[in-house]
């Protein structure tokens, strides 16, 4: 384990987050448009008892989560992703560097856990594209995505080839995303991906954000630079990061002009090209 446990967490909020017009969550009940952004759509797994109550009254005025049950069943999930992002961080640092994994845990321990459900409702239409989800990376440190068996989860291949993220039973798709490619200064790439709806079938997925606190300063240790290589993004606030992609529209689907490169980027990008980066930007991890 990475670090202590926290104490044990039940609630989220889970809306639905998509650019097409979906309006029925997983249940079949009505649900919510938001923002895409793990701020703007989900409560961090922590301050239960209060959450709790406040996601309870909204889901009842919004006819989401009737019953408790459900927030329970996607409350002990979050918290079993919780205990596997300490789990996939601590590999992630120990591919860094030796014996990083010890010295650098603490950076990630008031890490924060989102929970979102995206409903693609079915397209009426279905051609070679047809974008449930454009393409995007995640704000995140690391985004644990669970699909269901429909496919359409694509990858963006250094060569920008979309690839195929097909479904495989008990197994989960981990993502790089844009705070840990800040912090291990481009070491680990965040991942472009999207969503195509090849079926006139509702799809349905859980993406997981673990995400740096808001408070938090984001800068590569000296170490994880490394003595050759260039600084390749400047010290920045999360909560500022995740205002600037949020606050623009754009942001949330446009990759240029609004990366974390352009928010923070220094022109070094020396260190992006690191081996390390495309080979564990994405992988499935069998639970
Ligand atoms: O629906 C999926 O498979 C991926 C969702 C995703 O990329 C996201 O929610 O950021
Ligand atoms: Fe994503």
């Amino acid at each position: 384990m990475l670090r202590r446990e926290r104490e044990s967490v039940t609630v989220g909020v889970f809306e639905l987050c998509s650019r097409r017009s979906c309006l029925k969550n997983s249940f079949g009940e009505e649900t919510i448009m938001m923002l895409v952004g793990p701020k703007l759509v989900g409560l961090p797994f922590r301050n239960m008892k209060k959450k709790k109550s406040q996601a309870e009254e909204k889901s009842k005025q919004k006819g989401i989560f009737s019953r408790t049950a459900k927030l329970e069943v996607l409350g002990e999930y979050g918290s079993k992703m919780r205990t596997l992002s300490n789990k996939i961080t601590e590999i992630l640092l120990m591919c860094l560097g030796e014996d990083f994994g010890r010295k650098f845990e603490s950076e990630f321990s008031n890490s924060e856990g989102y929970l979102r459900i995206n409903n693609y409702s079915s397209p009426e239409i279905i051609g070679k594209d047809v974008e449930g989800l454009g393409m995007h990376t995640d704000m995140s440190c690391i985004t644990i995505v669970y699909q269901d068996n429909i496919g359409g989860l694509q990858v963006r291949s250094k060569e920008e080839k979309w690839m195929d993220i097909n479904p495989c039973a008990e197994t989960l798709v981990v993502n790089i995303g844009d705070l840990m490619q800040a912090w291990s200064n481009g070491k680990l790439r965040s991942s472009e991906h999207r969503v195509v709806l090849k079926e006139r079938k509702n799809r349905f997925s859980l993406a997981f954000f673990w995400c740096f606190e808001d408070n938090k300063v984001v800068f590569a240790p000296d170490e994880v630079v490394g003595e050759n290589n260039l600084r390749a993004y400047k010290p920045f606030l999360c909560a500022d990061y995740m205002k600037f992609r949020e606050n623009s529209e754009k942001g949330k689907f446009e990759k240029v002009g609004f990366t974390v490169k352009d928010f923070a980027g220094t022109k070094n990008e020396s260190s992006e090209n690191s081996p390390v980066g495309r080979l564990i930007e994405t992988r499935e991890v069998p639970v």
